[in-house]
């Protein structure tokens, strides 16, 4: 009780732009019904304990108008995690003379919000519904769907000690905590919208045969059979053509959202859309999941709803598919894949899905894992069933995904041949808005550590902040660590140049972008002025597990070194901190743009490699180096050139220039011919006259 109150109070982490709150309240998990509870506050009044959150505004003085926006923005105590770890979760339950079962990804404990049975034996594993993540803490209890943090599941067990003859807490205990009306409100709406498309929607079965095989060759799904298409409850929405998908709640099998899928030509190339209900940071659904039995121990994991079709079909197995693909598995889903005792993930035909399934095994334990590989005789499930391939014989390929520290190359040739075989994958993410960055860099790769700098206020706040932008438009998760300028003039930053306009003109569009802008896979520390680097990494850990984060920001490095003056001791930390975030990155498989100040040089020389500020070790660490180079270069003002002194990949580095956009914040490459000028690495920059054109070759 001491410890924990202790705990409580010192926690300090970081919150998503994201509708977190929207997120936390009507969170998630799989299958609920439209209400959610919370329940500490209520818990901590009941048991007559201090809170141990800050009180929090009440929402309508936070921000009335663009509520969605700005309530995600503000840091919000009561979102507050805390990091806790499996063994201090065991100690607690043994010290609680709880019992419990230790599964895969979580702890199994009988619910607190169940009143057990006459008669039932205490410790019956077929009682254990309440699930406790062993990373984070959080619960869920599958039988009535509450859920919530460590600390609440604590405050629970203590009110439950506390008051005499009290066996269970009722669920109508927390009634009077149900979300704001602003929450509720969005909820209702959704699940107007939801009953509107799913009551319009029709069956196949239901179609013209020619209007079924037509959609049905638009989505390749021809040899997807009519019952395959009831048996998951997948319709069809005539007005926009789309496939229906239902996320049904494996309680009581309420309709809780839809996903849409739809298909626009572009170019004489096909596109698919997906479109959520509710929107995709509150949207859990596990498809598939309300056809397994209590007895199945087997499921095969794919990252589309079509793949999840065509591998039933084909054989007859649980299937499931993930509700965001390849891009994360949402922490919230791992207590309905407990049952499991073998999970096989067949996420798609590229290298990013390998990558993917490499990182969910860890999630849901490595130990019951096996991973489809992709590869020319092993494409995409329903690829695979298309072409008439044998789906068992590939199932039976998988390979198990816990690996020894120590492989013979013939565990490792399929990998590498799978490199050879994808070279522009193996180069990473190519940026939409720098072409020239990915002439040097070939685009923004997992697992690495890009060491930025840059002369004083010259710009690298505002140039790394559209780099990530881009990236983050493209997919990847995104987690900032901004320590000097605050949120909220970041995401300003950020929404300017994601609507490329000065919005302070154009208010009434304000919403419609803030609304896209909500929907980037975009989250920020609440972190401001010096912090802990053990803090910080502890919370990139955290993001890393809950939204399979793939970039992470810290701008910059001089936040987590003190307040002493340069010594030998700074020097010591300064590499002991890029040291740790090298680390990570690689750990993680999570690439780390780390910004670091320049030491101060003469006026008239450019900077180089050897001008970050510290020891060698940073460059030496670091994959790559850019310098924001913006010196006597050119005449006009606002031109900055960007540097690659450092490229790890395939050592090609050079110089470009940035042209700064005023109104939009951003820097874009001057139109035209590319000015890109490759150099040998490391060298020093001569950019005393605007550099020349160049075909591209090394200089
Ligand atoms: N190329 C440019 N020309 C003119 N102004 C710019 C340019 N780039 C950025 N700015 C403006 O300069 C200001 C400082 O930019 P920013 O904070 O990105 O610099 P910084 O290098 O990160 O600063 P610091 O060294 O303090 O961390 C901002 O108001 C930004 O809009």
């Amino acid at each position: 009780m001491q410890s924990f109150l202790c705990r409580g109070q010192s926690l300090r982490f970081f919150l998503s732009f994201q509708t977190s709150t929207a997120r936390k309240l009507q969170d998630p998990s799989l299958p609920a019904p439209a209400r959610r509870y919370r329940c500490s506050p209520c818990l901590r009044k009941q048991a007559g304990l201090p809170s141990a959150r800050a009180p929090v505004a009440p929402r309508s003085s936070r921000a009335p108008n663009y509520s969605h926006f700005k309530k995600d923005l503000l840091s919000q105590p009561e979102q507050l995690l805390q990091p806790v770890s499996v063994t201090e979760i065991r100690q607690y339950l043994r010290s609680k003379n709880i019992s419990f079962h230790d599964g895969y990804s979580c702890l199994h404990t009988p619910s607190l919000f169940v009143e057990r049975p006459r008669g039932s034996d205490p410790s019956d594993k077929e009682n254990f519904s309440l699930f406790i993540d062993k990373t984070t803490g959080r619960f869920l209890c599958k039988a009535t769907l509450l859920e919530g943090s460590w600390e609440d599941f604590q405050d629970g067990i203590e009110l439950l000690q506390k008051e005499e003859g009290l066996t269970f807490l009722s669920p109508q205990t927390f009634a009077s905590l149900l979300e704001s009306d602003t929450d509720r409100e969005d909820l209702e709406m959704d699940s107007l919208e939801v009953r509107r498309v799913w009551e319009k929607a029709v069956w196949f079965s239901d179609l013209e045969e020619e209007e079924a095989q037509l959609a049905k060759t638009m989505f390749n799904i021809t040899r997807i059979s009519n019952p395959t298409l009831k048996k998951f409850g997948v319709k069809y929405f005539k007005p926009t053509k789309s496939l229906v998908f239902p996320w049904f709640s494996s309680r009581d099998s309420f309709l809780k959202g839809l996903k849409l899928l739809s298909v626009q030509c572009d170019q004489q190339l096909l596109k698919y859309l997906e479109t959520t209900f509710p929107k995709p940071a509150s949207y859990y659904s596990l498809f598939g999941h309300h056809l397994m039995g209590k007895k199945d121990t087997e499921v095969v994991i794919t990252s589309r709803e079509v793949d999840s079709l065509a591998l039933n079909q084909a054989t007859g197995l649980p299937t499931i598919a993930l509700p965001r693909g390849v891009s994360c598995l949402p922490p919230a889903l791992l207590p309905y894949l407990e049952q499991f005792k073998r999970i096989i993930l067949w996420l798609g035909d590229d290298l990013r899905s390998w990558e993917a399934s490499k990182l969910f095994a860890r999630k849901l334990n490595l130990k019951r894992c096996s991973l489809i590989r992709p590869g020319v005789k092993q494409p995409c499930p329903l690829d695979a069933f298309a072409g008439g391939f044998n789906l068992g014989k590939i199932l039976k390929t998988a390979i198990p995904a816990a690996h020894k520290s120590i492989v013979s190359f013939r565990q490792l040739r399929e990998e590498v041949f799978g490199e050879l075989a994808n070279v522009e994958q193996v180069a990473g993410v190519k940026w939409a808005r720098f072409p020239e960055l990915n002439k040097l860099l070939k685009g923004h790769r997992k697992g690495e550590l890009t060491i930025f700098t840059g002369p004083t206020g010259s710009g690298k706040t505002t140039f790394i902040s559209e780099y990530a932008l881009d990236l983050c438009t493209q997919g990847i998760n995104t987690l900032w660590g901004s320590f000097e300028i605050n949120n909220v003039r970041l995401a300003k930053v950020m929404l300017t140049q994601f609507a490329m306009q000065r919005l302070e003109e154009q208010l009434g569009e304000y919403e419609v972008w803030a609304d896209k802008f909500e929907d980037l896979p975009l989250y920020f520390m609440t972190f401001h002025g010096q912090q802990n680097i053990k803090l910080v990494v502890d919370v990139m850990h955290h993001a890393v597990y809950m939204y399979d984060i793939g970039h992470v920001v810290i701008d910059n490095l001089q936040f987590m070194m003190g307040q002493e003056q340069l010594s030998t001791d700074k020097l010591a930390l300064q590499d002991y901190i890029v040291g740790t975030f090298r680390k990570f990155a690689t750990e993680n498989s999570c690439h780390v743009t780390l910004v670091i100040h320049p030491r101060k040089e003469e006026d008239d020389k450019e900077l180089q490699t050897a001008s970050i500020f510290g020891s060698a070790k940073a460059s030496q660490e670091a994959d790559n180096v850019l310098i924001l180079q913006d010196r006597k270069l050119v005449t006009g003002p606002g031109k900055r050139y960007l540097q690659v002194a450092k490229n790890r990949f395939d050592g090609d580095v050079g110089i470009f220039p940035l042209e700064f956009n005023k109104a939009s914040l951003t820097f874009s490459s001057p139109k035209g011919k590319s000015k890109l000028k490759k150099l040998k690495e490391d060298s020093t920059v001569q950019l005393k006259k605007p550099a020349v054109e160049t075909s591209g070759k090394k200089s």
